[in-house]
């Protein structure tokens, strides 16, 4: 079994048990110097055909039929063979998207392997509803089983490449689906070493698949495209999930998204100001803004304002050590947006170009970490998603203008709120239009929490519970007695 291309990293793909490659490759750039560092086959639409087929096999197999010990204990082994490869997942998600490696080693490995533990232990806790009906029509007993939902497609994005395809991967193994997965064509290698652990841990040939190749008119339009597939889990950009969607109407296949965001953060005068300051410095430059959860837009409550914005600026120019936007062309993006900011008339606190390392990294994607003030709310660059280090900080006066602006956005994915008067956090938090709201902290995540956005930012929740149920459907069992 072939898992490698010649003289390449080990991205293969993954079909009805057995490892694939194509004829037809692209290249792998590791964004911190734009070497070359391996190719990555493309999915033809027969493998995609394949991968759907020996899916649906399995749900009429042994995987279709397993115990729910049996299905834990798998993922449970999956877990397992995550931790025991740690460092070649560190390497490889370092090496693909040029993140801060104490992040990939507290973050995105393990929380991946907590995504297979958590829906391991869920399965077990999973209660259903049970009903005794007496009513004029008769007396019977309602109960509920749920079902998997059959062939689960899995479109995950570049950012956070192992713990997104897990947080959908995980529950939707854990609720009896088999899945096939598209991991992001920029970043497939933890993909690639997550079927080798899934092989080793023993799942039956079809339960898991693992495409490669590009999206648009490729392998993952083929994939939320076909006829056979069940239901399609997407995260990435909400222009992405209009077309999935489309896509998706032909079959009336349902759909969960986890979308784009401009998220905002509200400081309050009152605020703790060294937390508040450190704390959107976070939000706004962790794995250089690439995470669909960091701050682009801050409102500071006036009195505050100027100090607020000369020390995010000054923090701001001294960070050190940051990751590569992800590629040549979403660079180009990000600093097309540092300039339309200027010619819509911002004044630029901190960055606004590109760094100069005198290094290899000079021939990588970095842009500088940017703060911006000045823009009318009116502005492209503070309505639109540009997802890189960059946050447009604007004065706000009252707690109403505050959720006002916190609201003015298509998106609606994550808030912060900085305040320690404890009435004005509880009242402001629910006013405020996203699907998560963080006080006084940023990304304190717990993985039962649901997780998710309202307006462009998706449809659907997951996390916990929440995934579990996009991920089965219950059937309602209504007998006489
Ligand atoms: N809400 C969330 O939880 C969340 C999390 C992470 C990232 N994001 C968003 O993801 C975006 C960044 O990721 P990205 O650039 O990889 O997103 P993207 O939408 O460009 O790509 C995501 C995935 O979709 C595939 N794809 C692209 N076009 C497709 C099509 N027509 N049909 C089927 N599949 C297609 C890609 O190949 C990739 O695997 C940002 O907008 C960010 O906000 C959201
Ligand atoms: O990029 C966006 C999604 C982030 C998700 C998490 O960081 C998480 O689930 O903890």
């Amino acid at each position: 079994m072939r898992r490698t291309a010649p003289g390449s990293d080990p991205v293969a793909m993954y079909v009805a048990g057995s490892f694939r490659w194509a004829d037809d490759t692209f290249p792998l750039i590791d964004p911190t110097d734009g070497a070359v560092i391996g190719a990555v086959p493309e999915a033809p639409r027969e493998l995609v055909d394949e991968a759907v087929r020996a899916a649906r096999g399995a749900l009429a197999g042994p995987w279709g039929s397993m115990s729910v010990g049996d299905r834990s204990a798998a993922l449970r082994r999956i877990a397992d063979g995550i931790a025991a490869r740690f460092g070649d997942f560190v390497d490889t998600e370092v090496r693909e998207t040029g993140k801060p490696r104490a992040l990939a080693e507290t973050m995105d490995i393990p929380r991946a392997i907590d995504n297979f533990r958590a829906y391991a232990d869920l399965l077990y806790a999973r209660r259903d509803s049970t009903f005794h009906t007496v009513s004029p029509q008769g007396e019977a007993l309602n109960y509920t089983v749920r079902r998997p939902l059959g062939v689960v497609a899995v479109i995950s994005p570049w950012n956070l490449p192992l713990l997104l395809l897990s947080w959908k991967v995980a529950p939707a193994l854990a609720a009896g689906n088999a899945v096939v997965a598209k991991p992001s064509e920029e970043t497939p290698g933890t993909a690639a070493l997550l079927a080798e652990v899934i092989h080793e841990a023993g799942l039956p040939p079809g339960a898991f698949n693992l495409l490669h190749g590009h999206g648009a008119g490729a392998a993952g339009e083929f994939l939320t495209s076909h006829p056979e597939v069940d239901a399609i889990a997407f995260t990435g950009e909400s222009a992405t999930g209009s077309a999935i969607m489309r896509a998706a109407a032909d079959h009336v296949t349902p759909v969960s998204f986890e979308l784009g965001g401009k998220n905002a953060a509200l400081v309050f005068a009152d605020a703790d100001f060294e937390a508040a300051v450190e704390g959107t410095l976070r939000s706004a430059f962790t794995h250089s803004g690439q995470i669909c959860l960091c701050t682009e837009r801050v409102y500071v409550e006036r009195p505050i304002y100027d100090e607020f914005v000369a020390a995010l600026g000054e923090r701001a120019r001294k960070l050190a050590g940051y990751g590569p936007m992800i590629s040549a062309q979403h660079r180009d993006k990000v600093l097309s947006y540092y300039r339309l900011a200027v010619e819509e008339g911002a004044t630029v606190v901190a960055g606004g170009g590109i760094p100069d390392f005198g290094d290899d990294r000079d021939q990588g994607f970095h842009v500088e970490p940017t703060v911006l003030t000045g823009l009318p709310s009116t502005a492209r660059t503070v309505r639109e998603e540009i997802f890189g280090p960059v946050c447009h900080v604007a004065p706000f006066d009252t707690e109403d203008e505050a959720v006002r602006l916190a609201n003015d956005s298509a998106y609606g994915l994550a808030a912060t709120v900085w305040t320690t008067n404890l009435s004005r956090a509880h009242r402001v938090a629910p006013r405020v239009e996203a699907g998560i709201v963080w006080v006084n902290c940023w990304n304190l995540r717990d993985l039962r929490t649901p997780f998710g956005g309202v307006k462009a930012s998706g449809i659907g929740r997951e996390g916990g519970e929440y995934s579990l149920d996009f991920f089965s459907e219950p059937v309602n069992v209504c007998v006489r007695i």
